[in-house]
């Protein structure tokens, strides 16, 4: 097949069943986006479609799969993309690239990290491992610095702002001016900091979640032969999601379709809500801006019930691309707006509602509860368990980081590289007398003679003594074995150490040792500690039960509306819709306003059939706790926003 700037020159052999499978605007898009190409995709319009019979159709007209590129948000995303190519295709698309930024840069870097000083097997931070090292950082430069020290911001704060600066290419000074302007007198301290953090970084051979994309970017952008000959390999970039690209993202697809110029992406302006992490929404509009851009459109809605689409339709933020949404399914119920008193109220309610859904033959499953913050699904959570309601959290820790998965990584991570520190001293002070002090001494030695060239094994040995006899004695066990499988030295270090460990430690000892033997489960599948490290710093989330026991919990979803993104559910019940909760206050306060409505249109979205919002008539979750009359008195309301006519309105409780 021929092609010029991504124009095929000759007829393009299409299926005649792609007109059957999608409606026109989505065939539109599949088949004429080429070149730099934005396809502009409603809520529940097919956006996963579109991607997939794109891809689809491109490899029916002789595109390789490995020439293609799909950037996702998540891993699941791109899998499930993948998957549904090959049903349609039934080809297998070996060699094709899909996965999340991080993914794509990661394997990137594993390639060329040494044309930027790191070692190819660097270990990734994973938001824990920044704290901890930025922590090093902080404490290494306020040494000397007395009582000025206790003032200058703490890691987390320093990490939230130079993450914001690296994913906005914004200065320090603009970053700190905008999110956190009252702490702009200690510029040069978080800049001193920040240049610390990175040469420990470097020192122990480690990236954070960030320097991936930046250290990418920059490769990318130094090094003209390499940019030429990664982007010759891709035809074709697709971008999912792509109203939450941040600058250095949109920088790297830039590059990326450097050579071939077909940078096809695919987003809802309507759904960005990632600015805190730097999130450009006006990467859509300033792609829209740009010449030779094709727009698309996709306006059907799919998902839900036409009462519903009446009200999305109405709450369209007000600084998106003009839409209008169509409905496609047979009309149904209008959305239920329920006031209550309080949140204890709110709770019962809820419960109501579940009770009637489960009455009328709907699962738990179908049901998710969604809130902007956590916070305010306490009492409901003490509701449901009092009332034995099943429950799942979304948006809770990752598998990854709790405490005890950690330690076990943290053990596989310095066999991988025995330069990351963070991994030595958590490793080390799993054992009793061991302090931070102690684990440091320790792993400067075993850094210094491992420059002289030293074996490893013959350090463990020379460093042994009456305090560290059992560490050294357990890693020279595993070190022993560390080409085998991880499943192995998983086994090994659970059963020879942290059994013990976990049963003098932890209360809930059962749970946890359950999850590392899930946990050794899911590392069976990988042969090599390197992959299985790398997988596992950078999945989003990993289904902790275990497979065998493939009986999908009947449970209900309480979420964030951040975590919802993406998912449905056939009854979508959205609690406290009050301003100062939902609207956050903080955002009222900042007038940030276009955010919180981008964050409501995607909670409202995510309903199938029924769609029910609770609010407070105090105007606030906790009316004893927050000064609500400014709330109530404010134009922040969502509630007012929408017009009599597209829903019903209760109030129940004392009122
Ligand atoms: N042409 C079509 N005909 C019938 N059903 C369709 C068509 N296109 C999409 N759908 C269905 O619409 C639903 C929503 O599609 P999808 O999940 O891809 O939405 P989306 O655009 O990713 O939504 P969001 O951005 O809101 O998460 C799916 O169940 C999908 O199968």
């Amino acid at each position: 097949m021929l092609e010029n700037e991504g124009v095929f020159e000759i007829q393009p052999k299409i299926p005649a069943f792609f007109k059957e499978e999608l409606d026109e605007e989505q065939y539109e898009s599949v088949i004429k986006s080429n070149g730099k190409s934005l396809i502009i995709a409603g809520p529940g319009s097919g956006k996963t479609r579109v991607i997939t019979y794109k891809i689809a159709y491109l490899i029916y007209n002789d595109i390789k799969p490995e020439n293609i590129l799909l950037l996702t948000f998540t891993r699941a995303a791109a899998k499930q993309m993948i998957e549904r190519v090959k049903n349609v295709t039934n080809m297998e698309l070996n060699g094709m690239m899909a996965g999340t930024f991080h993914h794509f840069c990661n394997y990137i870097l594993r390639v060329y990290a040494s044309k930027i000083g790191f070692n190819n097997n660097f270990t990734i931070l994973d938001s824990e491992d920044s704290k901890d090292l930025m922590k090093i950082a902080r404490n290494e430069y306020c040494e000397k610095l007395g009582d000025y020290a206790k003032k200058i911001p703490k890691e987390n704060v320093i990490l939230k702002i130079i993450s914001y600066s690296s994913n906005t290419l914004k200065s320090l000074r603009e970053s700190i001016l905008e999110i956190s302007s009252f702490l702009i007198e200690y510029e040069n301290d978080i800049e001193q900091i920040w240049i610390k953090y990175q040469e420990l970084k470097k020192e122990i051979n480690a990236m954070d979640y960030d320097d991936l994309l930046i250290n990418t970017a920059m490769l990318l952008k130094s090094d003209k032969e390499l940019l030429k000959y990664i982007s010759k390999r891709y035809r074709y970039v697709l971008v999912d999601e792509f109203q939450d690209t941040n600058k250095i993202q949109l920088e790297i697809v830039e590059a990326l379709s450097d050579y071939h110029k077909n940078l096809i992406a695919v987003g809802d302006d309507s759904q960005s809500i990632y600015s805190f992490r730097g999130a450009r929404f006006e990467n859509i509009k300033d792609f829209m801006d740009e010449k030779n851009v094709k727009l698309f459109k996709i306006q059907t809605n799919y998902r839900s019930t036409p009462e519903i689409v009446n009200l999305i339709n109405d709450m369209i933020p007000t600084s998106s691309v003009k839409k209008h949404l169509n409905a496609k399914r047979k009309p149904y119920l209008k959305p239920t707006i329920i006031e209550t008193f309080d949140d204890l109220e709110q709770s019962e309610a809820v419960i109501k509602i579940i009770d009637e859904k489960i009455e009328e033959g709907i699962e738990y499953n179908d049901i998710a509860i969604l809130y902007r913050s956590h916070a305010l699904s306490m009492s409901l959570q003490q509701k449901l368990d009092s009332k034995l309601i099943p429950y799942k959290l979304l948006s809770g820790k990752r598998f990854i980081e709790t405490r005890h998965i950690k330690d076990i990584l943290s053990f596989l991570k310095i066999l991988y590289n025995p330069y990351d520190k963070i991994s030595w001293i958590r490793v080390m002070k799993l054992f009793p007398g061991i302090g931070t002090k102690t684990a440091v001494r320790n792993y400067e030695s075993i850094i210094s003679n491992l420059s002289e060239g030293i074996n490893i094994l013959d350090i463990f040995d020379k460093l042994s003594n009456k305090k560290t006899k059992d560490i050294y004695e357990l890693l020279t066990k595993i070190y022993k074995k560390r080409d085998d499988k991880p499943q192995n030295l998983i086994n090994e270090i659970y059963e020879n150490f942290y059994k013990e460990y976990s049963n003098l430690n932890y209360k809930n000892s059962r749970s946890r040792n359950m999850d590392i033997e899930r946990f050794s489960e899911i590392s069976s599948k990988y042969e090599n500690t390197g992959k299985f490290l790398e997988d596992m710093t950078l999945s989003e989330n990993i289904e902790v039960r275990p497979s065998d026991k493939n009986d999908k919990k009947d449970e209900i979803t309480l979420t964030t509306v951040h975590g919802s993104k993406g998912l449905e559910w056939k009854v979508v019940i959205i609690i406290s819709a009050n301003p100062g909760d939902f609207p956050n206050g903080m955002a009222i306060k900042e007038k940030n306003l276009d955010e919180e409505e981008r964050l409501f249109y995607v909670a409202i979205t995510r309903a199938k059939d029924e769609l029910y919002i609770l609010k407070q008539t105090t105007g606030s979750t906790n009316p004893y706790l927050r000064n609500s009359f400014v709330f109530i008195k404010s134009e922040n309301d969502f509630i007012k926003k929408i017009s009599e006519d597209k829903v019903n309105k209760m109030r129940v409780g004392y009122l």
